[in-house]
């Protein structure tokens, strides 16, 4: 049967990027989906912005929602401090197979810890899976209907505390209404909105930046 598009995005990986190098499988990646394939990374772009966020967080715990091929992972844990976690959830077991052999191949598996399953079951236990009391930084790239009940789900658990920053994707395209009018209007949340692109198009999207108030 024919391949998947992230088989196809992996196997460019292993064939041109630099095995070790973060960077070139960043690089690689976005040529692929550029010249070859679209896929829905957060991008070379949108990847800036979220670079510039993660280096002025500089976060101790950090926790990505939506894996997908591990294009972001990648990108965050590429500049996180030596002694510092990413956690990163994915509910799609082919996506998670996927990922980890790129996660790999960037040579950053001792910063990650990608772990499969879905994000209303596995918040609950950040705490007793990980000893993870609060999160510095959440990058939000899952399912856009699930952005606004997760952060929910992470103010309950006590996950977030003063000053934790939410960095989320896609809040024009395809957009995420819901989560936008809350974090927007929400006493708890002080929200930025930083104007971009849709990964690899001239649609704009942008990524809305919310830090926590306790
Ligand atoms: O739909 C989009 N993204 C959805 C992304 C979804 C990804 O998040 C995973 N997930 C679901 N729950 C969890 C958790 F956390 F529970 F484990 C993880 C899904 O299995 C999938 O890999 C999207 C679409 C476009 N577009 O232009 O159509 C552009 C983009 O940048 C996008 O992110
Ligand atoms: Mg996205």
């Amino acid at each position: 049967t024919r391949s998947t598009r992230p088989q196809r995005l992996l196997r460019a990986v292993q064939k041109k990027a630099i095995k070790g190098d973060p960077q070139s499988v960043i690089s690689t990646i976005d040529y692929f989906c550029r010249h070859s394939e679209w896929a829905m990374n957060v991008g070379d772009e949108k990847g800036v912005i979220l670079d510039s966020v993660v280096c002025e967080v500089s976060p101790s715990t950090a926790l990505e929602l939506g894996t997908y091929c591990g294009y972001s992972t990648v990108r965050i844990a590429r500049l996180l401090p030596p002694g510092t976690k990413l956690i990163t959830l994915e509910f799609n077991p082919d996506y998670a197979a996927v990922a980890r052999q790129i996660i790999e191949y960037s040579g950053l598996q001792d910063k990650i810890c990608l772990v499969e399953g879905a994000s209303g079951d596995l918040i609950p236990k950040m705490q007793e899976l990980f000893g993870i009391k609060t999160f510095d930084f959440v990058f939000l790239d899952h399912w856009k209907d699930r952005y606004l009940p997760d952060i929910k789900l992470l103010e309950e658990c006590q996950l977030l505390r003063k000053g934790s920053i939410l960095l989320a994707d896609n809040v024009i395209c395809p957009g995420t209404p819901d989560y936008l009018e809350y974090v927007r209007n929400s006493p708890r949340y002080e929200s930025k909105y930083f104007k971009s692109h849709l990964e690899y198009t001239k649609v704009e999207d942008g990524l809305e930046k919310s830090v926590f108030l306790g």
